[in-house]
C-alpha cells in the first residue's frame, strides 16, 4: 500500500511545539502509512487491489474536513442526596451538584488523532459525549465544529460515534451488519453493488474476514468476540465516511495486538482527512506513539492538552520526569493524573516492602500533586491553547471536489424513503425470523390450539354457552398474545434506534413502516393456524364463509392488540412498566367484554367501549349466529339464539359499528406509537 502524502506542520501550545503529520490533500486515497500499516487480513491479491479501488471511489467522496475546537467545557450534574432509602425526608434535602468536567480546552484538526487519557471516572466518556453533541443537560463553554455549533452545522450525519457498549443487532452476521449499514448510510449516487463492495472492504480492512459470516451475538447468544464486535461498531461508523469520528474505549478488554490494530485503524481513518477523538484506558507505549494529541484528565480537570510528542517534555519542564528512560508515557501520565509522582511511587514501593503506610500523609501528597498539575496547566498550557484556538482557522480549507459533494448532501438523507424502507424491512425480517418462528413460540400456539380443540371437541350447537365460550377464548387469547409480544419491540430496539436515527441514518417513518409491515406476516401466520385448527376441532358452524369471517376478525383483533402493545412500549419505553400496565388493561378488557358480566353498573359501563376484546367478541358471536337461528333450549322446545342468556345482552345487531371501532383502534394505536417514538427521539 502506498504511504499517504503528508506534510509536517508545527502547531504550538506554550513552549511545546506539536508535530502533526498532516495530509496536504484530503482527496488522496486514505492509505495506511508505513508505520501503522494494518496486517493484511488475507493474502488474496485480487481482493487487495479491489479494496484499493473501492477505497478510492467511496471513502474520498463527501469528505468535509472538520476542525473541532472546545473551550472551557464544563459539565455539572445534580445528584439527589439519598441518605438511606428509609429516610422519608431525603427528597426535601437540597440537591448536591458534582462537576464532571471542569474547563477542558483543546483543538483537533482534520488528519489528527486525539486521545483522552485519565483514570477511570476522570470524565473521558463525559467529554467525548459532550463533543458528540449528545450530552443531556447544560454543557458550559463552547464547542464548535468548523466554527459552528453541533446542531447548526449539520454535523449529525458527519459524525460517527462509537459508544463503549456496542449497540448492534445480535442475530445479524458481521457482513450483514456492515452491508445493511452501507446500504443505509452511503450516498444514493452509489449503486447497491458498490455499497456492498464497500462493506466487504471494511470487513477486510478491519480484519473481520474470518468471522464475516458469524452472528454478532448478545447476552443470550454466543457470537463474535468483544474485539471483533468493537471493530464492527467502528466499521459501521466508518461507512458513513465521517468527518468527525468519536470512539469510546475502543481497546478495553482487548489483547495488545488487536488494540494496536484498532488504534492503527483510527489513525488511518484520521489520515484520510478526518478528525478522530478517542478515549483510551491503558495504552501501551506502542499505541501511545500513534496519537497526535492527548488530553490528560484528572477528576474532570485537564492537566495536559496538546501534542502527544511533547507531553513528556512538558511534565519534565514542571518538575516531573520519569525516573528512568524506558517508561510507558501512558503509565506515567495516568500516575500523574492520579496524583502519583515518580518520587511518591518510589516511596509507595518502600512502604510496601515493610516500612508501614502513612495514609493521611500519602493522600495529602496526592491531592497537592493534583492541585499543582492543574495549576501548572492553567498557567502554562491554557493561555497558549486559547491563543491557538483563536488563531486556528475555524473552517478548514476544503478542496473544490469535496465542497461540492458535501454541500449537496448536507441537508438530505443519503437514501430515498423507499430504499430505507426496503433495507430496514429486509434487515428486520432477518433479525427477527428466529424470534418470530422460534420453535418455542410455535409449540406454545400449537399446544394451546390443540388443547382447546380437544376441550371443545365437536361442541354441540345447542350448547350455546360452550360455543360462545370458545369464541370468547379466541378474542382473549389473540388479544393477550400479540399485545405482550409487541410490548418489547421499541424498548428493546431503543438503543439501536437512538444511535441510528441520531446519526441521520434513516427517517423514523421508514423505520416504523418497515417494522409494522415486517411484523405482519409473522404476526398473522400463527393465529391463522390456531383458528384453522381450533375452529374445525371445536365444532363451530361448518361454513367456509363463517370460518373466513371468524379468521378475519381474529386477525383484525391481533393487529389491534399488537398496535396497543407497540403504543404502550413506545410511550413508556420500559418493558416492566409496559407489561404491568398492559396486564391491568387486558384484565379490564377481559372483564368488561360481556362474557363474565353482562350488567355492568352504568357509571363504569363506558369501559367496554375502550375494550377491543369486547368488539372482537361481539363480532365473532355475530358472524357465528344469524338473527333467526334457533337452538334446543329445553326438552323439545326451541329458542332463538339471540335470546339465549349468553348472547341476549351482548347486542350483536350493529356489527358494522364494531368493525369501525376496531379499525379506528387499528390506526389510532399505531399513530400513537409513532408520535410517542418521535417525541422520544426529540428528547434524545
Ligand atoms: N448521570 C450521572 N450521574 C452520576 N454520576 C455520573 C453520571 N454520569 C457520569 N457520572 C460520574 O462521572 C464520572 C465520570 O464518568 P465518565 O464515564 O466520564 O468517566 P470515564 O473517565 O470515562 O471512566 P471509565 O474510564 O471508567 O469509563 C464518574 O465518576 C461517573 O460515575
Amino acid at each position: 500500500m502506498m504511504p499517504p502524502q503528508q506534510e509536517n506542520t508545527t502547531a504550538s501550545t506554550d513552549n511545546i511545539s506539536i508535530q502533526i503529520e498532516q495530509p496536504n490533500n484530503y482527496n488522496v486515497s486514505p492509505s495506511l502509512d508505513n508505520n501503522h500499516q494494518l496486517p493484511p487480513d488475507n493474502n488474496n491479491n485480487n481482493n487487495t487491489n479491489h479494496a484499493i479501488l473501492v477505497r478510492c471511489s467511496v471513502l474520498r467522496e463527501s469528505l468535509r474536513p472538520v476542525t473541532l475546537k472546545f473551550e472551557d467545557v464544563s459539565y455539572t450534574i445534580k445528584l439527589s442526596r439519598r441518605s438511606g432509602a428509609t429516610n422519608c425526608c431525603a427528597s426535601s434535602q437540597p440537591k448536591v451538584t458534582r462537576k464532571l468536567l471542569n474547563g477542558v480546552t483543546g483543538t483537533v484538526r482534520p488528519g489528527e488523532l486525539l486521545a483522552m487519557l485519565g483514570p477511570s471516572g476522570s470524565g473521558k466518556t463525559t467529554l467525548l459525549t459532550a463533543l458528540a453533541g449528545k450530552l443531556s443537560g447544560k454543557v458550559s463553554g463552547t464547542i464548535s465544529y468548523n466554527g459552528q455549533s453541533f446542531s447548526g452545522s449539520c454535523m449529525k450525519r458527519k459524525t460517527g460515534f462509537v459508544t463503549q457498549d456496542d449497540v448492534l443487532y445480535p442475530h445479524l452476521t458481521v457482513l450483514e451488519t456492515l452491508t445493511y449499514a452501507a446500504l443505509l448510510k452511503l450516498p444514493s449516487s452509489l449503486t447497491k453493488e458498490e455499497k456492498m463492495e464497500q462493506a466487504e472492504f471494511i470487513v477486510m480492512e478491519l480484519g473481520l474476514t474470518r468471522c464475516r459470516n458469524s452472528v454478532i451475538g448478545g447476552p443470550l447468544l454466543r457470537g463474535v468476540s468483544g474485539g471483533e464486535r468493537k471493530r464492527v461498531s467502528i466499521g459501521q461508523e466508518m461507512l458513513v465516511n465521517p468527518s468527525l469520528l468519536l470512539v469510546d474505549e475502543p481497546t478495553s478488554g482487548l489483547d495488545s495486538t488487536t488494540a494496536q490494530r484498532i488504534v492503527g485503524t483510527l489513525r488511518w481513518v484520521a489520515r484520510g482527512g478526518r478528525t478522530v477523538v478517542t478515549t483510551i484506558h491503558q495504552p501501551s507505549s506502542r499505541l501511545f506513539r500513534m496519537f497526535d494529541k492527548v488530553i490528560v484528565l484528572s477528576e474532570g480537570c485537564p492537566i495536559y492538552s496538546g501534542g502527544a510528542g511533547r507531553v513528556m517534555d512538558y511534565f519534565a519542564s514542571i518538575g516531573y520526569a520519569p525516573g528512568f528512560d524506558f517508561v510507558n508515557p501512558a503509565d506515567f501520565l495516568l500516575d500523574l493524573a492520579n496524583g502519583v509522582t515518580p518520587d511518591s511511587r518510589q516511596e509507595e514501593e518502600n512502604e510496601l516492602h515493610g516500612n508501614g503506610r502513612q495514609d493521611n500523609k500519602h493522600d495529602n501528597i496526592i491531592q497537592s500533586t493534583k492541585q499543582f498539575l492543574i495549576h501548572s496547566y492553567k498557567n502554562n498550557i491554557y493561555p497558549l491553547l486559547k491563543e491557538e484556538i483563536h488563531h486556528l482557522p475555524s473552517q478548514h480549507h476544503i478542496q473544490p471536489h469535496s465542497t461540492k459533494s458535501s454541500t449537496s448532501s448536507d441537508n438530505q438523507w443519503t437514501s430515498s424513503w423507499w430504499l430505507q424502507f426496503r433495507v430496514l424491512l429486509s434487515r428486520g425480517l432477518k433479525e427477527r425470523k428466529h424470534e418470530s418462528f422460534s420453535g418455542l413460540r410455535i409449540f406454545q400456539v400449537m399446544s394451546v390450539s390443540i388443547l382447546s380443540g380437544i376441550l371443545w371437541w365437536h361442541s354441540d350447537p345447542n350448547h350455546i354457552q360452550d360455543q360462545v365460550g370458545l369464541l370468547f377464548f379466541f378474542s382473549i387469547f389473540w388479544g393477550f398474545f400479540p399485545l405482550f409480544n409487541a410490548i418489547f419491540v421499541f424498548p428493546q430496539e431503543k438503543p439501536m434506534l437512538a444511535r441510528e436515527t441520531s446519526s441521520g441514518m434513516y427517517r423514523l417513518s421508514s423505520y416504523y413502516t418497515a417494522r409494522i409491515v415486517g411484523d405482519l406476516p409473522m404476526e398473522l401466520v400463527l393465529p391463522t393456524l390456531f383458528v384453522t385448527i381450533t375452529y374445525w376441532m371445536g365444532g363451530l358452524k361448518p361454513s367456509l364463509i363463517t370460518f373466513l369471517l371468524t379468521l378475519s376478525i381474529v386477525l383484525l383483533n391481533v393487529l389491534v392488540a399488537q398496535g396497543l402493545g407497540l403504543a404502550l412500549g413506545a410511550v413508556l419505553m420500559d418493558v416492566k412498566q409496559a407489561t404491568t400496565l398492559s396486564s391491568v388493561l387486558m384484565l379490564v378488557f377481559l372483564l368488561v367484554s360481556g362474557y363474565y358480566i353482562q350488567h355492568i353498573p352504568p357509571f363504569i359501563d363506558w369501559l367496554k367501549y375502550v375494550s377491543f376484546s369486547q368488539f372482537c367478541y361481539r363480532l365473532l358471536v355475530g358472524v357465528q349466529y344469524s338473527e333467526n337461528e334457533v337452538y334446543e333450549c329445553g326438552l323439545g322446545s326451541v329458542c332463538r339464539v339471540v335470546d339465549s342468556p349468553a348472547i341476549k345482552y351482548l347486542g350483536i345487531h350493529n356489527l358494522a359499528a364494531d368493525v369501525a371501532a376496531l379499525a379506528v383502534m387499528l390506526v389510532g394505536y399505531r399513530v400513537l406509537a409513532y408520535v410517542a417514538l418521535r417525541l422520544s427521539q426529540k428528547h434524545h
